[in-house]
């Protein structure tokens, strides 16, 4: 069974209602017992990064969920589901994430120009991904491909081996992680219609 963690802030319902469009049951339950059961766990989010922390340390998420990770079961982070896998997020301050990607969440910097246009800051809409390791999750997605963005900071790993894919928006940054069975998307795979449906089908038929 897929497990979608619900920690008060995330698209839940249109990530499950993309499961089931590709066939895959998947259940959205705020029960960290139901994580240590789950055969994969998807961590959405929307929102604040502190805000996020606080709500999975209060729901009793962050034990469950790295022992889950730990185990090798299949992981899925979409926005700040990336986001706080990362050692700390400078959004709102310093914050302390799960820690299991070393590395920081940075802000897009000021006065970002691209074809003499000023970028505004949250990148919102659509942007393509370029391929550096290809995770099984983007099997059958072509170099380029068109994925949905909301997002003011982006994620900056230590180890660039983890860069699955990169996004151009002024600056070119990870636009995806893949490690073992972690793999992570700044970009909405549930706005992303089909390469995101094929996207989160991939992931449903990891083993
Ligand atoms: N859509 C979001 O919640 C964005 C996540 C994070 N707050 C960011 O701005 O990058």
């Amino acid at each position: 069974m897929i497990a979608i963690i619900d920690y008060g802030m995330g698209n839940l319902r249109s990530v499950q209602k993309g499961f089931e469009k590709v066939g895959f049951e998947a259940v959205v339950t705020a029960d960290p017992k139901m994580v240590l059961e789950a055969d994969k766990v998807v961590l959405p989010g929307v929102g604040a990064f502190r805000d996020c922390m606080h709500n999975l340390e209060h729901g009793g998420f962050v034990e469950p969920l790295l022992k889950v990770i730990g185990e090798g079961r299949p992981f899925l982070g979409i926005c700040l589901g990336l986001q706080l896998l990362f050692t700390e997020s400078e959004e709102f301050g310093l914050h302390q994430g799960l820690g299991v990607i070393p590395g920081r969440v940075v802000r897009f910097p000021e006065g970002m120009i691209e074809n003499n246009e000023k970028l505004a800051v949250p990148h919102m809409g659509w942007n393509q991904i370029s391929f550096h390791n290809r995770a099984p999750v983007f099997a059958g997605i072509e170099e380029g491909a068109n994925v949905y963005f909301v997002h003011s900071f982006y994620v900056k790993p230590e180890d660039e081996s983890v860069v699955a894919t990169t996004t151009t928006y002024g600056i070119d940054f990870c636009s995806a992680i893949w490690k073992d069975n972690i793999v992570a998307t700044q970009f909405h795979p549930e706005k992303s219609q089909q390469i995101g449906l094929k996207i989160l089908k991939n992931f449903g038929e990891m083993k």
